[in-house]
């Protein structure tokens, strides 16, 4: 799995350890990284930006983010870990200011997907509700394609009264300052997560979703699955980070999303410990012939398998309906295959927009790239 830390800029000086300063990369390769969607991380300092990257993408345990010290650059990771699932999530520090002369919003709004702000549940949020309301209007003024998310942050420490209240009051609040901005119409989506469940997960696999053109494709696939196949649920599982890039069109509900989230936890322990061992030496942990069966005590059955390198299919269903097994493995080749097709198709439209982008860039030669619009705005870092 390739995942990637990138640490942009050059300030403060002694945090300069970029794969651009240390391996000479030129711009070239961070052109083309510009081609993927970006979702960009903000909100005040110690919300829990950096924390929520950390545990998603990169399997930080939460209570490490104990330690993890404040962000004083943008530090843009890129997720390469499917076809379908890559991206790149920029986390800003919380001090920043967007709003400085020095800022490019151009730049940094223009190519972004989604934009999460992140607000502490647990602190007074009233600044952090003025700040979203700036951040909003500034990125929707420059990019109106902008999906903004409200990650409602740190529940965890929250009652259930108290979590709800919190959310429509911060709705409430949020949605009244941006009419108040002329921007009614702008769609702002909110999340309760923490990351010391399942929640943070979930709520990202929405927002993911959501920069995932093929999507209804690939819903509808699932659909035509389980209607043929007496299965429950199905949820398309992005393997190392456990968010959902698809599921069928029914209802999500979050004990069954943990019960996969679980199951694909103990399929890769094993498939560590017990993987085979190819000629390379290389431990073949997941790969096409992963698949796992679990029966729960209620007689329902979760069955996972692997639909290529990164995504796993997980389904669950009804014990009486996995006595037609054959039917199911049958059906999941079948999706198996109709997937790949996607992949294929996709891949070809990605080559086919970045060879006219490159031959689009010639003539002028030098586009700005966001990371010198970056390494401007770290400038003002203090
Ligand atoms: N209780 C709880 N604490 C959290 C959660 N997420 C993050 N934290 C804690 O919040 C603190 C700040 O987290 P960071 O991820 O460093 O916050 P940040 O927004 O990146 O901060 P800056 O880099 O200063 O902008 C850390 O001590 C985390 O352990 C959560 O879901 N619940």
């Amino acid at each position: 799995m390739s995942y990637q830390d990138e640490y942009v800029g050059s300030f403060p000086k002694d945090f300069s350890y970029g794969p651009f300063e240390q391996n000479g990369e030129n711009d070239t390769a961070s052109l083309q990284e510009d081609h993927k969607p970006r979702i960009l991380l903000m909100g005040l300092r110690r919300s829990g930006k950096s924390s929520i990257q950390k545990v998603v993408f990169h399997k930080m345990s939460p209570n490490e983010t104990l330690f993890l010290e404040s962000t004083n650059k943008i530090v843009k990771d890129d997720i390469n870990n499917s076809s379908f699932v890559q991206f790149q999530i920029w986390d800003f520090p919380g001090q920043i200011d967007f709003f400085d002369s020095t800022f490019d919003s151009d730049t940094i709004f223009g190519g972004c997907g989604a934009l999460v702000f992140v607000i502490d549940a647990q602190d007074d949020y009233q600044d952090a509700l003025e700040k979203l309301q700036l951040t909003v209007t500034k990125a929707y003024r420059v990019n109106s394609n902008i999906k903004f998310e409200v990650f409602i942050h740190k529940v965890d420490g929250l009652n259930d009264d108290y979590k709800m209240e919190s959310q429509r009051d911060i709705h409430h609040r949020a949605t009244e300052d941006l009419q108040e901005a002329g921007l009614d119409h702008v769609h702002l989506s909110f999340h309760l997560t923490s990351i010391y469940d399942h929640s943070i997960f979930e709520a990202f696999s929405k927002v993911v979703q959501k920069l995932i053109p093929q999507l209804p494709t690939l819903e509808n696939l699932l659909n035509i699955l389980i209607s043929n196949s007496g299965i429950e649920k199905a949820f398309l599982f992005d393997v190392v980070s456990k968010i959902y890039i698809a599921t069928d069109s029914s209802p999500v509900d979050m004990q069954s999303y943990e019960l996969c989230c679980d199951m694909i936890d103990v399929v890769i322990d094993i498939s560590c410990i017990y993987g085979m061992v190819d000629e390379t030496e290389v431990t073949t942990t997941f790969n096409s012939q992963s698949s796992s069966l679990i029966k729960l005590n209620n007689g329902t059955v979760l069955y996972l398998r692997e639909v290529n390198k990164f995504l796993a299919l997980v389904c669950i269903l009804r014990e009486e309906n996995f006595q037609k097994q054959g039917v199911i493995d049958y059906n999941f080749l079948c999706f198996r295959d109709a997937i790949t097709q996607v992949f294929e198709l996709r891949n070809k439209a990605q080559n086919a927009a970045k060879d006219q982008s490159d031959l689009d860039d010639l003539p002028n030669g030098a586009r700005e790239s966001p990371d010198n619009a970056i390494e401007n705005l770290q400038a003002q870092i203090p």
